[in-house]
């Protein structure tokens, strides 16, 4: 059956070509409205590159959004934000699912790939201080001030910092959490959130002050928008030309080759920043060569013990990218992640239910 045979609505046994208004294209998303926002994102990327073609959305449940009581730093669990959508990919349910990267495990299940990373945005952590207090960075919060977010890294790197802060879990998607923050007897004076969350949902005017390396490292891929296709897919990998942006994909590369080395998901403590400069293109406009600098870093959880480490090379490919990442994390190990992680994986497991409140949400819960 050729790709190109009309479909037979009355004759089951012809298959319809995808593509069409009848039958579309599917990108699968998580239902939250953030991950309805970067879905849409990429469906009019992909409908501006091929404006013959049609589209649509299909939204998925996922264990995270509906497992709400327990706390994610327990639960562990690597694929809670995307298991459900990869079987809907594997099953031919949906063509592409459109992710946030950074909750995206290193390792995706046998049959998939990651297909295109969309650019970045600011991957970098934001302070959003509670409405009508003029403070605008963490030097600014007075003692004991409380400071609300779900995620480990931002605790164990901003405990070492700032030690003379108080940090508690919040939970809820964005607007939930800004509303907590904002409820005049609420117990927040800021919230740390991504920026990218935050622009994306329209909230970037409530941003005082953004959380820079090499002080402060943001997670893994944060920022940037996964694409994760059925490998084989030629079809699909054609259409996503150009959809996808190369200096976020070696970036991010980098990164994630990194934590795969770290064996962290995003429930560990592990920051990134990278950044690719002098590059050169050809006349397609691909990168060709370009200067990549990586800083990582692992932090145990009380903040008392902190690694980091810079890695900065020239790189031709993607592949190269992801040596520059490998090799980050080596130097990290050497310098003590390793034990570090290794704590935090007993701690998870041994004496999971030892665990302070604040530090439940893992990296967070995506929105
Ligand atoms: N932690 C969960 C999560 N997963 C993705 C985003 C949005 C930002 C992004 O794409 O990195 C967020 C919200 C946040 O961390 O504040």
């Amino acid at each position: 059956m050729s790709a190109s045979t009309p479909a037979d609505e009355t004759n089951p046994a012809v298959p319809a070509v995808k593509g069409t208004q009848a039958n579309p294209f599917v990108l699968g998303s998580r239902a939250s409205k953030l991950a309805l926002i970067q879905a849409n994102l990429v469906m009019n990327a992909l409908r501006h590159a091929h404006p013959s073609l049609a589209f649509t959305i299909a939204t998925v449940s996922v264990e995270g959004d509906r497992n709400k009581s327990q706390a994610l730093y327990l639960l562990g669990g690597k694929s809670l934000w995307t298991k459900e959508l990869e079987v809907a990919l594997l099953d031919g349910e949906v063509d592409i699912i459109v992710h946030s990267l950074k909750d995206v495990p290193t390792t995706l299940p046998e049959g998939c790939v990651l297909g295109a990373v969309v650019a970045r945005e600011d991957p970098r952590d934001s302070l959003v201080v509670k409405e009508g207090l003029g403070y605008k960075t963490l030097q600014d919060l007075p003692e004991g001030s409380v400071v609300g977010t779900s995620s480990v890294r931002r605790v164990a790197q901003l405990r070492r910092s700032f030690p003379h802060l108080l940090f508690q879990d919040v939970r809820g998607n964005l607007d939930t959490r800004m509303s907590k923050l904002d409820a005049p007897s609420g117990p927040y004076t800021a919230l740390i959130l991504a920026h990218a969350g935050l622009a994306r949902m329209g909230w970037a005017h409530r941003i005082s002050s953004d959380l820079s390396a090499p002080e402060f490292l943001h997670a893994v891929g944060q920022g940037a928008l996964g694409i994760e296709v059925r490998e084989g897919d030629k079809r699909m990998e054609q259409l996503l030309k150009g959809v996808g942006e190369e200096t976020t994909e070696w970036c991010t590369a980098a990164e994630r080759a990194m934590l795969r080395v770290l064996e962290g998901g995003c429930s560990v403590p592990v920051g990134a920043a990278t950044s690719l400069q002098n590059i050169s293109s050809n006349e397609s406009e691909a990168i060709v060569q370009a200067k990549l600098t990586l800083q990582g870093s692992v932090t145990s959880l009380d903040g008392s013990v902190h690694v980091q480490k810079t890695v900065e090379r020239t790189v031709r490919s993607a592949q190269e990218a992801k040596s520059v990442g490998e090799e980050c994390a080596r130097l990290l190990v050497e310098a003590g992640a390793g034990s570090i992680l290794e704590e935090i994986g007993q701690d998870r497991q041994g004496r999971a239910e030892k665990v302070t409140e604040e530090m439940k949400g893992a990296e967070g819960v995506p929105q």
